[in-house]
């Protein structure tokens, strides 16, 4: 599990590793801010206990998306709330602003945050300001901060090229972040340099549909040395997403063989 030299912030992290083993499973559902809504509101409540019940390690919601839930809900699963927005339909859907502070989080019960910062972006600047100033606020709290950072702008010919991604997650360590979350390298074997290079643990996005199988995407990135999976979109959209959260958990936590009965038990319990 990785060190800290605050004890409400390694308490967090080994709470959002199911089996404190270090290796994370995050479903972020924020794209309902992003891209528009993941399902109704009956659904989605039934989403998200399916993804509780396969295993996932932690949901990531934005902070109204939190209050909307049951309690009892919330409580079987952490929760990390994320603090940036933008949306497909704005002036430029790279620029994330805060929308949320860490006092927010921790209202919320949530035992994280995240910030989103597209590196190579016109507003890349202000999101690298955000980024640090919200590290400053989880340092007082004691709360675990999560990067999502992206090459992503008018600046980024191949957002998935090495010595960018590897550029990428020393930014998000050295800013203060706890956890880095990015997109996945081209060619996959290359993953194990970034991983390689990066101070904090790195856990890859999924991205949008694409061709090759979830699992075995997800199998690379562990074997390149990921620490977890953070993959929204291949799962909420999978006819069953609960199934899919539990393939890949059994992917991330591979050596918890066992434990991973629990989960799957109530997934069973609850289709
Ligand atoms: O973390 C993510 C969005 O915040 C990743 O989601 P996708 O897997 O849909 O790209
Ligand atoms: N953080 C994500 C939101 C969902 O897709 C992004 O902007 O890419």
């Amino acid at each position: 599990m990785t060190s800290h030299s605050h004890v409400g912030t390694a308490v967090r992290l080994n709470r959002l590793s199911r089996f404190r083993d270090g290796r994370f499973l995050f479903i972020p559902l924020d794209h309902s801010v992003s891209d528009g809504p993941i399902a109704d509101a009956a659904p989605f409540r039934d989403l998200v206990r399916s993804l509780i019940a396969g295993g996932a390690d932690a949901l990531v919601v934005h902070r109204g998306r939190a209050r909307s839930l049951p309690p009892s809900l919330l409580a079987e699963c952490p929760v990390i709330m994320h603090m940036s927005a933008s949306t497909a339909q704005g002036r430029d859907p790279d620029e994330k602003v805060l929308v949320a502070d860490v006092e927010d989080a921790v209202r919320l019960g949530a035992d994280a945050v995240s910030v989103h910062v597209n590196i190579g972006s016109d507003t890349e600047a202000a999101q690298l300001a955000d980024l640090g100033a919200v590290a400053a606020r989880c340092d007082q709290w004691g709360l675990p901060l999560l990067a999502m950072i992206y090459p992503r702008g008018p600046r980024v010919d191949n957002p998935h090229e090495v010595t960018l991604l590897r550029h990428v997650v020393n930014i998000a360590a050295d800013l203060g972040a706890d956890l880095v979350k990015t997109t996945w390298c081209d060619p996959a074997e290359e993953m194990a340099a970034v991983v390689a290079g990066s101070p904090i643990p790195v856990l890859v996005a999924g991205g949008p549909g694409r061709g090759a199988d979830l699992v075995a995407y997800g199998q690379a990135a562990m074997a390149a040395g990921c620490s977890g999976l953070a993959i929204g979109r291949r799962v909420f959209q999978h006819p069953q997403p609960g199934v899919m959260v539990r393939r890949l958990a059994e992917v991330v936590h591979q050596d918890m063989g066992n434990s991973l009965t629990d989960p799957l038990r109530a997934l069973a319990g609850s289709s």
